[in-house]
């Protein structure tokens, strides 16, 4: 279970008159589920990076259950995020030269410097769930919906308390997207983590049940 309060988040960029990102405060309950939309250029991969560590928190604070991410530097954020985040990113950064299954626990296997006992059985659950036909499949001959398939069985695996994802249906047709938004979902509710998404998708949004929106950096909840 996974508490978030973001206060006074600032992000400027180079040849920005105004902040990419400016929040003065928002919040979630642990276990809330929220849908982030905004047009293109309002800031959401900026919100989602510095939610999940990925990027620096250059003013204020992001606090995840007590940690301020502000005052963590790369390596810590990066052991935080492997221990509570589950991501799901626009371009899925699988490996080529795995397998499907190979790339669902390779971050877990570098977490642990060798397969936990159960995560085999757990990542062939998830990818039976994601519709991934052959788990011994090489990621490289997989089409773009199985890839994101797969992006996001890897995200669920180990059950983390926090789920982001960035448009995680946009390559998927309307029936496997359904799925995909469905899983994600239904995950969420069944571990209790604190779900985060920046969709277009309007199925998805309703299935999640609460929208943020973002315009040039400022969020509306
Ligand atoms: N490293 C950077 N240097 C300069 N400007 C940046 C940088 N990263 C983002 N920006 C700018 O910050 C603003 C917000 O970008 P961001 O990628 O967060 O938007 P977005 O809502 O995710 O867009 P999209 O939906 O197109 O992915 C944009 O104006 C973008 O050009």
């Amino acid at each position: 279970m996974a508490r978030l309060a973001i206060r006074n988040l600032v992000a400027r960029f180079p040849g920005l008159d105004q902040p990419a990102l400016d929040v003065p405060a928002f919040d979630l309950d642990a276990g809330a589920r929220i849908a982030l939309r905004g047009p293109s250029g309002s800031g959401k991969t900026t919100f989602l990076n510095m939610l999940t560590g990925l990027a620096r928190v250059p003013e204020g604070h992001v606090t995840w259950d007590g940690i301020d991410l502000a005052t963590l530097g790369e390596g810590a954020r990066d052991r935080w995020r492997a221990a509570n985040v589950g991501l799901v990113m626009q371009d899925f950064h699988l490996f080529p030269g795995l397998s499907a299954l190979e790339n669902v626990l390779l971050p877990r296997r570098l977490r642990w410097r060798g397969a936990e006992k159960g995560a085999r059985e757990e990542a062939l659950g998830l990818l039976r769930r994601t519709g991934v036909p052959r788990p011994d499949q090489p990621v490289e001959t997989l089409s773009r919906g199985q890839s994101q398939r797969v992006a996001v069985a890897r995200a669920l695996l180990g059950r983390p308390a926090i789920l982001v994802a960035d448009e995680p249906t946009a390559s998927l047709d309307a029936e496997a997207g359904a799925a995909v938004g469905a899983l994600l979902t239904d995950l969420a509710r069944e571990t209790g983590a604190t779900l985060v998404v920046a969709t277009h998708d309007p199925e998805l949004i309703e299935r999640i049940g609460r929208v943020a929106h973002l315009t040039a950096g400022r969020l509306a909840a």
